[in-house]
């Protein structure tokens, strides 16, 4: 029987005070990972889309972020599932290489391939981060470009709903490209500029923890050992400045989609 989300709950740690705490649900492998996360997004756009006539989505770039939407996408062409109406589906960026347009690095370029350009998303829905070559000389002019574009769609407040917002997670524990210690982690602007990022491309734009913490649903998906301990530490309550991902918290839920070796280091984690 294909797994569904909810059929490992192997961790609740103990309700924060502010907002529900976080669910963790545990697939066998990367692969099946991919595949209930897709069926859960559809099913979660969807159901946005009932209530408010639109959903939104906030992208990460990352191996199981894109196998996700790929999964999203053939998702789409089967007739009889669940559909989301893609022509009324806001897309966001969690973070984005400061690189060219046309630069293989640009987590852009992933998702239009996996996903985007294969379900049609108008392009007035798919707000990509500026590229280097957009005519921003500087990330920090493209970050105060994209905390502009999400005041105007949020008609009031700075920021629109975000139904769910995903983010993979490094090894380190940074989340979208607010990376440990770094003046990302403790900007409290929705969109920063991240200069000398650890893991290359080192220039970058990221959604900064007020836009991440603003959105509905928070889903963290992470696969493979290397994310182990990361993964016990973030729920075993570090500190965000130390490990990122602690403080990546959603208003209503807050989901760790984890793969079988990524949860391996969880208190009470099942066999
Ligand atoms: O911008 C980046 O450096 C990556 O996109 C990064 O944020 C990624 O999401 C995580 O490192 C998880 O990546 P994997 O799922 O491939 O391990």
């Amino acid at each position: 029987m294909t797994p569904t989300p909810g059929d490992r709950i192997v961790a609740r740690p103990a309700e924060r005070t502010d907002g529900p705490g976080p669910d963790v649900v545990v697939e066998p492998d990367a692969e099946v990972l991919a595949r209930v996360a897709a069926t859960a997004l559809v099913a979660r756009l969807a159901a946005a889309q009932a209530v408010h006539g639109t959903a939104s989505v906030v992208l990460t770039g990352g191996g199981v972020g894109t196998a996700v939407l790929r999964h999203v996408a053939g998702l789409a062409e089967e007739p009889a599932r669940e559909r989301v109406d893609w022509t009324a589906v806001d897309v966001w960026w969690g973070d984005e290489r400061f690189v060219p347009a046309d630069d293989d690095e640009r987590n852009e370029k992933g998702a239009r391939a996996a996903l985007l350009d294969r379900v049609g998303v108008p392009a007035e829905r798919v707000h990509a981060m500026p590229a280097s070559d957009a005519g921003f000389a500087e990330p920090e002019d493209a970050a105060e470009w994209y905390a502009g574009q999400l005041a105007a769609a949020a008609g009031e407040g700075p920021l629109p709903r975000f139904d769910v917002l995903l983010l993979g997670m490094g090894p380190e524990g940074h989340v979208a490209s607010i990376f440990p210690h770094s003046p990302a982690a403790t900007d409290e602007r929705p969109v920063v500029a991240v200069r000398d990022c650890p893991k290359p491309p080192p220039t970058r734009v990221s959604l900064g923890f007020p836009a991440i913490t603003s959105a509905e649903e928070v889903w963290l998906l992470v696969s493979g050992e290397g994310k182990a301990d990361a993964v016990a530490s973030a729920l075993g309550g570090a500190d965000p400045v130390d490990l990122p991902a602690a403080g990546a918290r959603g208003r209503r839920a807050t989901r760790w989609l984890l793969d079988a070796a990524a949860a391996d280091r969880l208190p009470g984690a099942e066999a």
